[in-house]
């Protein structure tokens, strides 16, 4: 990549945005995005975290498999919380939280690669911004069982609340997203959705990420 990534392929990246791990699915990962992305998963979010995660040589292998996936399918390959990993593997990004290393040096140290920062308040996103962010991550909308930290929902409406006040950067919302809050989450101001059980919970992840695409697509023409 030459520079930083333009915002409107960045919002074509986070329209079905999936986030996932070893913990968060029943078979195989590399299954779920093999399917993920045959169905139009836009972009994958690499999360090894919580009880039972992979650590060491065999996450890196997980690791590198669904980025070889993601290549393939020329899908951007982003890593959560862990610089050092993207930095080893190359990865196309990574994602940050208010907890993590703080956005202004995570930017300083993986160049012009995609930036992503979870955000919960106005203040937040704009001092992810002004520290190099190129999304910003905003959630949970709606209740989730898939972090165990998550702060409380605060509904669409906290997509409003930045857009209202002039925040421009791309936006994908998270959390508690199903099919049926697609439209609500667009229709906030977000530009897509990033989507853990949804997906690898779904009896067929391909079925499921067609389904999110479908409804995705109606909700930026702003069809009900
Ligand atoms: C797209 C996206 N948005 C938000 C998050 C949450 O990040 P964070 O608050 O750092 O929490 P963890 O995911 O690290 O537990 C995310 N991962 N992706
Ligand atoms: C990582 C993360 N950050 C905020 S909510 C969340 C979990 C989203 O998972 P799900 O789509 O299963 O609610
Ligand atoms: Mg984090």
């Amino acid at each position: 990549m030459t520079g930083r990534v333009a915002p409107e392929m960045m919002r074509r990246h986070l329209r079905m945005y999936l986030v996932l791990g070893s913990v968060n699915c029943s078979v195989e990962p590399s299954l779920v995005v093999q399917e993920a992305l045959a169905g139009g998963a836009t972009m994958v979010q690499f999360r090894e975290k919580g009880q039972g995660a992979l650590t060491g040589e065999p996450m890196i292998r997980l690791a590198r498999r669904i980025q070889e996936q993601c290549r393939q399918a020329r899908v951007p390959f982003i890593v959560n919380d862990d610089v050092e990993l993207a930095l080893k593997l190359d990865a196309d990004g990574v994602h940050i939280g208010q907890d993590d290393e703080s956005a202004a040096s995570v930017r300083e140290r993986i160049g012009n690669r995609m930036l992503g920062v979870s955000a919960h308040t106005v203040e937040e996103a704009r001092r992810a911004i002004l520290h190099g962010a190129d999304y910003l991550g905003i959630g949970p909308i709606y209740p989730t069982r898939s972090k165990d930290d998550a702060k409380a929902a605060q509904g669409p409406a906290i997509l409003r609340e930045l857009r209202e006040a002039g925040i421009r950067l791309p936006i994908v919302g998270i959390g508690g997203i199903t099919v049926d809050r697609v439209e609500e989450v667009i229709g906030a101001g977000a530009d897509g959705i990033a989507v853990i059980s949804a997906v690898t919970g779904a009896a067929s992840a391909q079925e499921a990420v067609e389904t999110f695409m479908g409804k995705i697509r109606r909700g930026a023409e702003g069809i009900s």
